[in-house]
């Protein structure tokens, strides 16, 4: 699967312009301001339905604009074009389309274009909040297991009724409707232990993938990630529930559960957080995308888009050539930004590969 055409319209410091990348290889490269991370922000939209760089989703609309268009022509693994859009209106939030038929369901949109991102913030996968670790493993399993979105969609309305319940005991000192109560109790434990499941056995799959990788990269590191359920330790959900009831009643929302899981990652034993230098975490990030692709293709069949941005950030030369050699190994369509292109002196072996300038507001095939 990859992209054959892109086209941006008034996106940031682009009027217009469009370009084909080709089906592996991309680099995209020019000076600082030129406009390089717009263009990965443009795709990462039709894969995430959301700018990677900001929350203001309005700030892609071009100044003095009021919308900001992205236009693709995707082809499947069956060779199928199909033709995906998506307009942010400054107005009126985002529009997405498919083969010219408006969809508001953004799901059907992410779902057509696996992608993954890799870009300097990456680390924060492994030393930032563990709700990005929770939504690394929730891409996957949302694009291999079936019924997965609904089953996280069940667990979130059931969290939110919960928490309802214990905010306004908090909020007004009413006692709580102990029949709701208990029926929202058990609905969390059924579907936050088959969430726990998932996230578990996807998260055994990809162990052995991991370890060998990491290896190949550092072979004295002995990686290990292991999942933390977000309740206590030896205990079944529903009996951590009923442990923390008199504090999930004091705090007015739910303490424990698959909201709170999360991945812990070992080096030789030691956090990975704590003890691997910027450049071994941004590694660590790679290999955990690259071993996610694999089992996506190796579940799926199809392959990913993966985007990188600034490549040379912390990657020294030897590494930044393992790591495309890996990832170009898994019939991925790459997008790659660096400033310049003797970055990428290493890429000359690969005989599938476009190179394209940014520069005046223009992409321009070398
Ligand atoms: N909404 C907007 N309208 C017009 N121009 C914008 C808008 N938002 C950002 N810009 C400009 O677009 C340009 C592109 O920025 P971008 O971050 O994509 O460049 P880059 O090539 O990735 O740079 P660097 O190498 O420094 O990271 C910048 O000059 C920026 O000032």
């Amino acid at each position: 699967m990859h992209l054959s055409l892109v086209q941006l319209a008034q996106f940031r410091n682009f009027e217009q312009v469009a370009f084909s990348p080709c089906k592996s290889l991309n680099i995209i490269h020019g000076a600082n301001g030129a406009g390089k991370s717009s263009i990965l922000e443009a795709i990462h939209l039709l894969g995430f339905g959301r700018s990677f760089r900001t929350n203001r989703q309005n700030s892609v609309v071009q100044h003095t604009m009021d919308t900001a268009t992205v236009f693709s022509r995707l082809i499947d693994e069956e060779g199928v074009e199909q033709k995906i859009g998506c307009t942010r209106h400054k107005s009126d939030g985002f529009e997405f389309s498919i083969n010219g038929e408006r969809t508001k369901k953004l799901s059907d949109v992410v779902r057509k274009i696996p992608m993954q991102i890799f870009t300097p913030q990456s680390s924060d996968l492994i030393i930032g909040q563990p709700m990005l670790r929770r939504r690394f493993v929730d891409w996957a399993l949302f694009h291999v297991k079936h019924g997965y979105a609904d089953l996280m969609s069940a667990y979130t309305k059931t969290l939110s009724q919960r928490n309802a319940l214990l905010r306004n005991y908090v909020n007004t000192g009413k006692a709580i409707d102990g029949q709701q109560f208990n029926y929202w109790t058990d609905s969390l434990c059924r579907y936050g232990n088959l969430v726990s499941d998932a996230r578990k056995t996807y998260l055994a799959a990809i162990n052995a993938e991991v370890v060998a990788l990491y290896s190949q990269f550092i072979p004295e590191f002995k990686i290990e990630l292991r999942y933390n359920t977000g309740w206590d330790k030896g205990t079944e959900l529903e009996e951590s529930l009923t442990l923390k009831k008199s504090r999930d009643l004091q705090y007015g929302y739910t303490t424990v559960g698959p909201h709170k899981g999360d991945i812990k990652f070992t080096v030789n034993g030691l956090s990975a957080s704590e003890n691997l230098s910027r450049g071994q975490l941004r590694i660590l990030v790679s290999i955990l995308q690259i071993a996610q692709m694999k089992m996506f293709s190796s579940l799926s069949n199809k392959s990913t888009i993966y985007l990188i941005d600034d490549i040379a950030a912390e990657l020294d030369e030897k590494t930044r050539e393992h790591f495309l050699d890996l990832i170009l190994e898994t019939d991925t369509q790459v997008f790659v930004t660096a400033i310049e292109t003797s970055q990428f002196e290493f890429t000359n072996k690969y005989n599938d590969k476009k190179v394209f300038h940014v520069e005046h507001n223009q992409v321009n095939e070398e």
